[in-house]
């Protein structure tokens, strides 16, 4: 059994333990756990660490994909109602008038950025409105659908997906067609009359043979062509949004409104129009036809693909190297909260993670203590671990239990005062623009901070370096993106001077620190331009020495983030008051429905004769 064990996967065991490999059996060690990984006994750390490499190799090959910042859906507005075939029935009207409803127009899809959501993964990908409700006797109408709300988050790009795309799944006609290939004529014709028309009981055959029938299914085809010509000429030019603002309609917001006058509900985008219902039987009344015994069955609705793109919206990205610190600055920065991992190896972090920095009054931030450490996951994990099992959570109460002061606060010295949010991103490499490393996936998401804040590590050799090609590449992806830069954060300052005692170290560190400093004033000059070009302004970037891992230095960058978040949020406003553009209403009439050549005319009802 141990060496199937052995075979198959990691094996663990405590006690007297006896490990195989395929050369046989041999003795480890005595009383410890150890584990069996890929042909090697390897102790606990090792093996937590090993496991952690290969699932982030695992997620590295797959480029970021599992981060829903990308979506394909696709979109069936709702189907018309159909129409109704009746008569009108009283005590002495024994035949009464048709009294069939029309059928209820389909639901309409509609998109609405909201800033409650973080990722696309709670989007459908495939979406479908409301039907519309059929029509009843006595002249009742089936209901209108409701429309359908897809709701994203904040910064999604929506691109309706074009004819040649093969992501497209088809279109409402393109299912038809696809519906009745390989059919003889009399099938085909069969089957289009019975998607489009409701008969009264038993007398299918009879209307058949009607000339008012067939007029009515000829007119009928005709709007069908009309419609489908506009349809086309709407595929022409796709719906492509840019959804990074919240959108904000008085209407929807009149607390003052009157009672009976509904308030209208913002729904944000038009994605797809549901389809027309059926007409009811009075439609088809005429001189020559007084009691019409059919009704036609309501229009599909539009069936439509997009593709969703999301860019994170965070005020503050982090830019660094892999290894400079950014996801353990994250976690001071938002007292441990961030749930983002840290391990000293490169590529730690495979999608972005945001958090909120919570900013007291008085300077001070959540998670402003001189004590709190902030180590790698594994280490806190372990230590969590350990003091579960030595009882140290035996007592404590959950957060329900907790006494509240009914203050969010409560966990902060004084009032919250302001709040910003930081993303950690993963770490970016030399010709990343070029997509190398995780390349495009989060240059996609550095681009939507309006501060951006390089991270780099100050124990490592040059740290120049590290600035020069992160401006690099910044530049290559987008030109005009650096300038968004405000300031260098040099982390990992504890790891040099030594313990302070050592007066050449502490020389040292102040050294190394300085030329970090000249390098910036001289190469990370930061100068804003007009469109022709002239240089409006030209500022160098501050350089903080920090340690993110003992939480050193962290109030003064909470500060100076603090400033530079209120005046980027001067310049772009969230919220806009947006006019609601008048659509223009396409008259059919204009449309020349013989320009559609690639209609099948040959499975048409013949003329009438
Ligand atoms: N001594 C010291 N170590 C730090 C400090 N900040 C981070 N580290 C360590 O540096 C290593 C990398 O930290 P991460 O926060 O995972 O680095 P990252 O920039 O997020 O790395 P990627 O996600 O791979 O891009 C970890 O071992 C951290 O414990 C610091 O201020 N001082
Ligand atoms: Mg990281």
């Amino acid at each position: 059994m141990l060496a199937h064990a052995a075979r198959t996967g990691p094996f663990f065991s405590l006690g007297l333990v006896y490990a195989t490999d395929t050369r046989g059996l041999r003795q480890v060690t005595s009383f410890q756990y150890v584990r069996y990984i890929s042909g090697q006994i390897v102790d606990e750390e090792t093996a937590e660490s090993i496991r952690r490499k290969r699932r982030t190799d695992w997620k590295r090959k797959q480029r970021g994909q599992r981060f829903l910042d990308h979506a394909i859906i696709h979109v069936r507005a709702g189907k018309g109602g159909n129409g109704c075939v009746a008569f009108h029935r009283e005590k002495f009207v024994p035949y009464g008038p048709p009294s069939g409803g029309n059928g209820g127009r389909g639901g309409d899809v509609h998109i609405l950025p909201t800033p409650h959501l973080t990722t696309l993964s709670s989007v459908s990908p495939s979406i479908r409105g409301v039907s519309g409700g059929t029509g009843q006797g006595s002249w009742l109408n089936g209901k209108h659908g409701v429309p359908t709300i897809v709701k994203v988050p904040l910064g999604t790009i929506v691109k309706e997906l074009l004819p040649d795309d093969p992501r497209r799944a088809k279109n409402e006609y393109e299912a038809e067609e696809e519906g009745l290939e390989g059919l003889e004529l009399p099938e085909k014709r069969a089957k289009l009359r019975a998607s489009r028309w409701v008969h009264y009981p038993d007398y299918e055959e009879d209307n058949k043979q009607r000339s008012e029938f067939k007029e009515a299914e000829r007119t009928l085809y005709r709007d069908e062509r009309i419609r489908r010509v506009l349809r086309k000429q709407r595929m022409t030019s796709p719906i492509i949004l840019d959804l990074d603002t919240l959108e904000y309609d008085e209407s929807t917001e009149d607390p003052n409104a009157p009672l009976g006058v509904s308030r209208q509900q913002n729904l944000g985008h038009l994605l797809a129009t549901g389809g027309a219902g059926g007409f009811g039987n009075p439609h088809f009344l005429g001189q020559d036809n007084r009691s019409p015994k059919f009704a036609t069955r309501g229009y599909e609705g539009e069936w439509k693909s997009f593709s969703l793109e999301m860019k994170l919206l965070a005020d503050v990205g982090l830019v660094g190297m892999p290894n400079a610190g950014k996801s353990t600055l994250l976690r001071s920065l938002s007292a441990g909260r961030a749930k983002t991992e840290v391990a000293g190896y490169a590529f730690t972090t495979l999608n972005p993670v945001i958090a909120v920095v919570r900013v007291a009054e008085d300077g001070s931030f959540e998670g402003d203590d001189q004590l709190a450490v902030h180590d790698e996951t594994w280490a806190e994990e372990l230590k969590e671990r350990e003091m579960m099992e030595n009882g140290e959570f035996a007592f404590s109460m959950t957060r329900n239990q907790r006494p509240s002061s009914g203050k969010p606060e409560a966990s902060m010295n004084s009032l919250e005062s302001f709040r910003f949010t930081v993303a950690d991103n993963p770490g970016l490499i030399e010709h990343a623009s070029d997509n190398a490393g995780l390349g495009h996936s989060f240059l996609r998401s550095i681009e939507r901070s309006p501060v951006l804040v390089y991270v780099v590590d100050l124990s490592s050799d040059s740290p120049w370096d590290a600035l020069r090609v992160l401006k690099g590449e910044l530049e290559a992806y987008k030109p005009g993106m650096s300038p968004k830069a405000r300031m260098v954060l040099a982390n990992k300052a504890d790891l040099l001077g030594g313990d302070g005692q050592d007066p050449e170290a502490v020389l040292g560190a102040k050294e190394k620190l300085r030329k970090l400093e000249e390098f910036v004033e001289k190469e990370m000059k930061v100068c804003t331009q007009d469109a022709e070009g002239n240089v409006l302004e030209e500022r160098p970037l501050v350089v903080v020495p920090i340690s993110a891992k003992y939480n050193m230095n962290i109030r003064k960058v909470v500060g100076m983030l603090r400033d530079f978040v209120e005046e980027a949020r001067e310049q772009e406003k969230l919220v806009v008051h947006v006019e609601k553009p008048v659509q223009e209403e396409t008259e059919p009439e204009m449309v020349e429905f013989e320009a559609d050549e690639e209609l099948e005319e040959d499975w048409r009802p013949e003329p009438r004769t």
